[in-house]
């Protein structure tokens, strides 16, 4: 990183100031390359423990860990230079106690360069949230469908359908506003559940699967691009990636069969005498 850039990277104070203003805009990403074409279209890049499912094919986020979330968010910064990077705590990096939320998430602010955190949990994880936000880490919530909990929850399940449901959602919210989070994510709720949220605390809501009452969204990339071949029901392709991927194979494997590949132009020759 250089002594003084040009023009400074958007930060965790920036987003928290975009209640009731434009959308917050962001994606996730994993690479270099694909964080480098983000960068100047939204305010902030998601390193997502999602990267365990979309990178390496697990089933759940619960296998990913702390190491593949700092060379993964490294990455994501080297690409970028102007949107927010913010990397997911992965699951048993910080539950334990907020003495182990603080090591793990200095340990990534430390090792990336990364401007804030995120991680997932309503009341029972306010304090940690309340414990590093004091102690200079910025904080992103993420409250609504857990995907860390898929093993108490007993699958993907949509949050906010009974009243019960609901109530602790909304106490979920409130408690990690108050604990003094920049922003939170809701995700996988009924949309009156996350428009109540929305209207009633002061913090920035970005939904994934919350509906468009929401004060930004976010989608996985790979989701949006047409990369994965299921996605949830949440999710709007706005690209296939996939075809693309397809068609240039097929044709390198064409050429390569029928030696039109390697051509003239990708062959190295002698010096001429
Ligand atoms: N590629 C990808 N995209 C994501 O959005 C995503 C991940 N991976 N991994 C981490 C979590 C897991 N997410 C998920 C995964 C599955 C459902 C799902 O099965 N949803 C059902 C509805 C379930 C219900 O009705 O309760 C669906 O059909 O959309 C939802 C969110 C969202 N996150
Ligand atoms: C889906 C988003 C919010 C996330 O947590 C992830 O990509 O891991
Ligand atoms: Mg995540």
């Amino acid at each position: 990183m250089s002594v003084q850039s040009a023009k400074r990277r958007i930060t965790a104070v920036d987003i928290a100031k975009r209640k009731n203003g434009d959308p917050v805009v962001a994606l996730t990403a994993y690479h270099a390359h694909t964080a480098s074409i983000l960068d100047e279209h939204v305010d902030f890049i998601l390193v997502g423990d999602s990267l365990g499912m979309v990178m390496h094919g697990m089933e759940s986020t619960v296998p990913v860990t702390l190491d593949m979330m700092i060379v993964q968010g490294l990455a994501v910064m080297r690409g970028s230079k102007r949107a927010l990077v913010v990397v997911d705590m992965p699951f048993g990096s910080y539950e334990a106690s907020k003495e182990q939320a603080f090591h793990s998430a200095a340990r990534v602010m430390k090792e990336t360069g990364a401007g804030a955190i995120k991680m997932e949990g309503g009341e029972h994880m306010a304090e940690t949230v309340e414990f590093l936000v004091r102690r200079g880490i910025p904080v992103m919530g993420h409250i609504g469908l857990t995907p860390q909990a898929i093993n108490t929850m007993g699958g993907f399940r949509v949050q906010g359908k009974s009243d019960e449901n609901q109530a602790q959602t909304e106490r979920d919210a409130k408690a990690i506003s108050d604990a003094g989070a920049f922003a939170m994510v809701i995700e996988g709720t009924v949309e009156p559940l996350a428009r109540k949220i929305t209207e009633d605390i002061p913090t920035v809501t970005i939904g994934i699967g919350a509906s468009p009452a929401c004060d930004g969204q976010i989608l996985v990339l790979e989701d949006m691009l047409g990369l994965n071949v299921w996605t949830p029901k949440f999710v709007q392709k706005f690209g296939s990636i996939r075809e693309h991927i397809e068609e240039a194979v097929t044709g390198y494997a064409d050429a390569v069969r029928d030696r039109s590949f390697p051509g003239p132009d990708h062959v190295y020759a002698r010096k001429q005498k």
